[in-house]
């Protein structure tokens, strides 16, 4: 046999990895045809819709539901006393903690649910809503977490014995009534005697605000029991739906493979769709008690308020060096506002995420980390938002840290980050608080992406920019934001990761159709990223079947393989890994495939792009498409039929990709108004499946880091009220906002994945927040400034330059 195509044409054709392939999603978003939780419209459904509190802390004297049930179309309005006899009225969170579902003797914060109505249509349960008569009585409500600690008013009766005293949480001793965990990273007294004795020293205390993802699509749910049959569907804004099947299995009593769960098209998760929301639980209750499906879809204003926040982290740091420069020494300790009710998504070892990165990308000697989790009057989460486990403060902290340093050695920081990144020959490197760095090449990036913007040039640019101020020349200042970031995705390990005791593998299971086409279906699912496209293209190049004739699956679990889900940027390091281990497991058999129907022995063939070769004779050939009809047309002695494989990877380690950043901006000192002039963000995750994809991601958590940094925050008064609840206090940037974006990269493979990829969704996010804070702070560092927090608006950009004399 010959072919009539090159082996080039051969590689081109499969749309593998590296290749730039276009989005097979997008033909149906962009015309309107996707199918999201609000699109699911079944016979009979009924809508719920929840009344909600108005206070941040009250007791809860007595509710009245006569006038909502009178209302015609209304059919029940559940609430706590309704659920406590199927013990639902309460719910565990992803962190050990327990939480409301429905209002339970008192609220702790505004927007918290406190009953549920059901009706014929949306519309009228809205009405029905405003007809429920609650009765309460304020409490005195604590927003500052310093304060809460102090404060004799007790947030969770619920954790505190009769007696007085305070049981451990689910990390520990709690110190008081409003405390909820103590954890501590590293040796606090051999870091606190090197700071002690060190040349120099630098301390900072910066609070990263409170924020909230704001996606497309708000969270919402279908469920509907089917009595006759004992089964119960759910379809939902899940990023991880076989643990919700798992969860609601055991608090709902019906068995596992009763249960089917289906995240459908998901508008953007973000993180905010990994928990378990109150609206998810009402809806499988109601239909349970009403017998027909039941929807919930929550407004924006709902979201803003009330579900899974970010970030709330008051953090206060020591770094200590040598005049030189050399970093000898790091502290850090956190507090950290949880909210009502501790809802983090974080594997049980780590009450603080991966905080513990926050030695960033240098090579710390010694370090300590500690961190106090505080119980508030605000809403619980503490998730989500392009880095589930606390990366982004961590790495907030560290490239803040390295700035404040900067300013107290009077070193530019960008030597003074050379001076101390870990180096390529230090790779696997263990850190100081424990994660071991799998691969990197710090100082080949860093010293790319400052000859991309002409550092030296820009440096001497502003210096005339200040003079040319001072000289009352110009009323704008420079400022160069610098950041370089680690990141640490793919939990990973079953060993140390798991979501309520489960262990943190993922998986791939491949069917290959006789004709030559496949279905791949995975654990985790997409809320955007473009999975579809992507994981085809790993299996593309695995199996040498075109990437257009591979069918991607992922969200329902009556089909897909058990795995952990969508966050974290795990999927392409743990799930990504599954899918080339099954590949791999289709070629072995396809290789005896290929050897019997060429007659000869299985080690005298070797793959090659998309067909098994003779070896030494590569005019004899089977392509994949061959031996898939074989597989089922043929019997092969001592081989089962069929093509079929299946992977649940445990990764030995997370990913570190990383990345190089730089902001340049102009800031008008009279109004505030920053302008990026340039912003370059230089990525590096390891081998890239579709450098397109990728570059959207990279928009994509830039946009959402400029939002973060200069503006977007959940608010809140002395009251408790939330303060940005709708789109239009709450800063959502649009085009208008948006700078163009140059995007550049290096690539280190990961050693241990097999084929060399890192995650990289979260990773512009984690790069982009320091970048915009720094490029911020560093124009007005001539003038004095050290630090001043985010998100630096245009007011608060004001008061910096005020602050420091300019306007005057
Ligand atoms: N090397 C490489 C890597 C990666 N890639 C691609 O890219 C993407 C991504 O990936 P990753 O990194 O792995 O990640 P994932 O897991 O998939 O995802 C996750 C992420 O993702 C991001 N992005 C995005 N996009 C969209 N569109 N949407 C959304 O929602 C979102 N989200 C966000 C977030 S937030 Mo978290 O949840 O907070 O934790 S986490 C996160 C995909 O498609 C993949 O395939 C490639 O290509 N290459
Ligand atoms: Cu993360």
């Amino acid at each position: 046999m010959k072919d009539d195509i090159t082996r080039e044409e051969r590689v081109a054709g499969l749309k593998g990895m590296g290749c730039s392939r276009k989005r097979v999603e997008d033909a149906r978003f962009t015309q309107g045809k996707g199918n999201y939780v609000d699109d699911i419209k079944l016979p009979g459904m009924l809508h719920g819709d929840f009344v909600r509190s108005p206070y941040a802390h009250a007791r809860i004297k007595s509710i009245n539901i006569d006038a909502a049930m009178a209302l015609p179309g209304v059919v029940a309005v559940l609430t706590a006393k309704d659920l406590e006899p199927l013990g639902l009225h309460w719910m565990p969170t992803l962190a050990g903690d327990k939480q409301m579902v429905l209002a339970d003797g008192k609220v702790l914060f505004q927007g918290q649910e406190v009953a549920f109505v059901v009706a014929s249509d949306r519309y009228v349960a809205a009405d029905a809503v405003e007809l429920v008569e609650v009765d309460y009585e304020e409490l005195e409500v604590l927003v500052d977490p310093f304060k809460s600690l102090q404060s004799d008013v007790v947030l969770r009766e619920d954790l505190v014995a009769e007696d007085g005293s305070i049981p451990n949480g689910a990390h520990g001793p709690r110190k008081h009534p409003n405390h909820i965990f103590t954890w501590e990273v590293g040796e606090e007294e051999a870091t606190n005697q090197v700071i002690d004795n060190a040349e120099v020293v630098a301390t900072e205390e910066m609070y990263y605000h409170r924020t909230h993802p704001c996606p497309l699509e708000t969270c919402g749910s279908v469920a509907s029991m089917d009595k006759v049959n004992g089964k119960l569907t759910l379809w939902g804004t899940f990023q991880a739906p076989h643990v919700v099947r798992t969860v609601a299995s055991i608090l709902s009593g019906i068995e596992e493979h009763n249960i089917r769960v289906v995240s459908p098209d998901i508008g953007g998760g973000f993180g905010n769709k990994v928990g378990v929301y109150p609206g998810y639980v009402c809806s499988i209750v109601a239909s349970i008690v009403t017998g027909v499906p039941v929807k919930w879809v929550e407004d924006r204003m709902e979201n803003l308020m009330s579900t899974a926040f970010a970030r709330d982290y008051w953090m206060k740091g020591k770094i200590s060096a040598t005049k030189e420069g050399k970093i000898t020494g790091l502290h850090c300790h956190v507090t950290a506002d949880h909210g009502a009710f501790d809802a983090c998504a974080d594997p049980t070892k780590f009450p603080a995420g991966f905080m513990n990165i926050c030695t960033g990308s240098y090579d710390i000697p010694v370090a300590y980390l500690g961190v106090d989790g505080v119980y508030t009057n605000k809403a619980p989460g503490g998730v989500s938002y392009r880095c589930s486990f606390r990366v982004t403060e961590a790495v907030y902290f560290i490239e803040r840290m390295i700035e404040v340093l900067a300013i107290e050695l009077n070193m530019d920081p960008a030597k003074l980050r050379s001076i101390n990144f870990i180096k390529k020959e230090q790779f696997p490197y263990t850190a100081a608080l424990g994660w071991e760095y799998d691969s990197g090449d710090y100082q080949t990036a860093w010293d790319k992406a400052l000859a991309a913007v002409d550092y030296t040039g820009l440096r001497a640019e502003q210096a005339q920019r200040v003079e040319d101020f001072k000289a009352g020349k110009t009323r704008k200042v420079m400022g160069i934001g610098l950041s370089f970031f680690t990141e640490i995705v793919g939990a990973g390990p079953v060993k140390n990761c798991d979501i309520l005791g489960m262990g943190m593998f993922d998986s791939c299971e491949i069917r290959i159709h006789p004709t030559g086409s496949a279905v791949a279906r995975l654990g985790t699912i997409s809320q955007g990223q473009g999975h579809a496209t992507t994981f085809a293209q790993i299996l593309a190049t695995e199996i040498g079947l075109p990437a257009d004739s591979i069918t991607i699956e992922e969200g329902d679990t009556d089909t897909a393989p058990y795995g952990l889900g969508t966050y974290g940027s795990r999927s392409t390091p743990v799930a990504g890994a599954a899918t080339a281990m099954a590949g791999r497991k289709i070629r072995a058999k396809a290789q005896m495939i290929a050897a019997y129907l060429l007659e000869v022995h299985d080690d005298d063939v070797e793959f090659d792009v998309d067909r098994f070769v003779v070896k030494g004779a590569p005019e004899r050939f089977k392509t994949m498409k061959d031996i898939a009809y074989a597989a089922y047309h043929q019997a092969i002695p001592g081989l089962e039929p069929g093509l079929e494989a299946v992977s649940y990877y445990d990764p030995p380690n997370m990913t570190y990709p990383f990345g190089a950043y730089v902001c340049v901006m102009d800031i008008d000192v009279d109004t505030g108004v920053p302008e990026i002039r340039r912003f370059y963000a230089l990525d590096d995750c390891g081998t890239r499946i579709n450098p397109m994809v990728i570059e959207g991601q990279i928009h994509g958590g830039l946009t959402e880091a400029l939002a973060v940094a200069l503006g977007q925050e959940i608010a809140y008064d002395d009251m408790g009220n939330v303060k940005t609840g709708t789109l239009m206090d709450f800063f959502l940037p649009t085009a208008w906002e948006v700078p163009n974006y140059e995007t550049d990269f290096t690539v280190t493979p990961s050693p241990h994945h097999p084929i060399g990829a890192k995650g990289v969704g979260e990773s512009p996010h984690v790069g982009g927040v320091p970048c915009f804070s720094n490029a911020v702070q560093d124009a007005f560092r001539p003038f004095g400034n050290r630090h001043t927090n985010m998100p630096h608006d245009h007011w608060r950009i004001w008061q910096t330059a005020n602050s420091l004399g300019m306007h005057g």
